[in-house]
């Protein structure tokens, strides 16, 4: 279906910035100085009709993992120019539709990893020696001093499901505690120190002490371990999940946790997460006192969420000022230089034969002289950036959201 294409031409002044979930100040600190000065900040997350009202004017939407901007939500935003995630994972956000809406999407792929990295290596040390239940014990009034069931973490073995950003900063620091490292991974991985690849997951479970997921929320990572995968595990191992809430069959784990199958694991991501920090969180793992429980914290450290503010909103403000696209997740990538004493108009259109005819054809009828131009193109959608002479750009603006295929046009103030 084409669509009517939209003009979301504005000066900066009048861009609105919409930021959820609580997003460092850094981001608000670097859009202010950049010169958007009309954000708006939500300290949690929002859906149904509060979400659609809150977006309903925005052109840049700042999210973390918990907001979700599902078609329908992403459809509503009509000013749409951007949508920032404030994090790595990006399932939260429709980015297909994203793109035939013509808004890209970008995220902060690195800013968090150590954070991660470094509780999930705390975490395997205390779930070894058994120190939550011990610590839930103490709290109320008992004392368990004991050997029993509690290991050090030299020459055991540590097995990472998905061996990208995180898994791989993970196996560096744990070698460095005497721990055996292996791993598994849908793409081939370079690994690093002595790290071993497995042949597949079941091998993987049943030989590692502390099996620990590192994949993106995917429809192939959606419950991939279940109740199959649980009992494939050692009989006194530990599962720690800082990954995503979608990946581990929580009633399964309940079960092998029941039934001392495992002897801990650690959680951080759930199936389904409180919105802020007022509400309630509920979980069948609440009654377990050898499983550590944290609220979706992995990322969340002063260090990392300083950086990424500033990461994310500098990729908002250079494809707001700019037009780069580079490093959009789910956009043609443009890398463009600065455009002084010219204006830059951005088209974004539907990727069908004939479109660049159509727009040079119009330009070229009304007389425009195109001084630079720049084409990225993805199976669906075609974006071009064109710098014309300055006194030219209303007249090539009109002309370019006049192209049937335009999905959305911009001139950049
Ligand atoms: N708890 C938190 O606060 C927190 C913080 C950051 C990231 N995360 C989550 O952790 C995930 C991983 O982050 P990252 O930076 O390491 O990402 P990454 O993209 O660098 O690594 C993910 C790895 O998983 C692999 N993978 C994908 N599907 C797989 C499958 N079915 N089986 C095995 N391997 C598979 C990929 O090939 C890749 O190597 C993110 O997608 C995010 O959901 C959580
Ligand atoms: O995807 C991520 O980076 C993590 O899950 C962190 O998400 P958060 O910003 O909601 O803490």
């Amino acid at each position: 279906m084409i669509q009517k294409s939209i003009d979301s031409s504005a000066a900066k002044s009048e861009l609105q910035a919409v930021l959820f979930e609580g997003i460092h100040p850094s981001a608000v600190e670097a859009l202010e100085q950049a010169g958007y000065t009309r954000i708006v900040t939500h300290a949690k997350s929002l859906s149904g009709d509060e979400l659609l009202a809150a977006i309903a004017d925005a052109h840049f939407v700042g999210v973390r993992s918990r907001t979700q901007l599902t078609a329908e939500v992403l459809q509503h935003a009509r000013q749409l120019v951007a949508v920032g995630c404030f994090c790595i994972g990006t399932n939260q956000v429709d980015l297909k539709e994203a793109m035939r809406l013509g808004v890209p999407v970008f995220n902060a792929p690195f800013s968090n990893t150590r954070s991660v990295a470094e509780l999930v290596l705390a975490q395997i040390i205390m779930l070894m020696r058994g120190i939550p239940e011990k610590n839930a014990v103490l709290h109320r009034g008992g004392w368990v001093k004991s050997a029993a069931d509690s290991f050090e973490v030299r020459g055991k073995t540590l097995g990472i499901i998905g061996y990208g950003h995180i898994g791989t900063q993970i196996g560096v620091l744990a070698e460095q505690l005497g721990m055996r490292v292996i791993f598994t991974d849908i793409e081939a991985k370079l690994p690093l120190g002595n790290a071993q690849p497995m042949s597949s997951l079941e091998a993987l479970l049943s030989a590692a002490d502390v099996v620990t997921l590192h994949v993106p929320e995917t429809p192939q990572t959606a419950l991939m371990i279940g109740a199959a995968q649980l009992a494939a595990m050692k009989p006194g191992s530990h599962l720690i999940n800082a990954s995503r809430g979608s990946v581990v069959d929580i009633e399964a784990l309940t079960v092998a946790l029941e039934s001392r199958h495992l002897h801990g694991a650690a959680i951080d991501v759930f199936p389904i997460e409180p919105q802020g920090n007022d509400s309630v969180f509920v979980s069948p793992l609440t009654r377990f006192d050898n499983v550590i429980l944290t609220p979706h914290i992995g990322g969340s450290t002063l260090e990392a969420q300083i950086n990424i503010g500033t990461e994310v909103a500098a990729k908002l403000i250079r494809y707001s000022s700019n037009g780069s696209t580079t490093s959009a997740v789910n956009f043609p990538e443009v890398a463009l230089p600065a455009h002084t004493g010219r204006s830059r108009l951005l088209h974004i259109h539907h990727n069908v034969p004939g479109v660049m005819a159509h727009v040079n054809e119009r330009l070229s009828e009304a007389g425009i002289n195109i001084a630079a131009q720049y084409l990225s193109t993805n199976e669906e959608v075609g974006y071009v950036v064109i710098d014309v002479d300055s006194a030219a750009s209303q007249v090539a603006l009109d002309e370019l959201c006049a192209v049937p295929e335009t999905i959305r046009c911009r001139i950049l103030y």
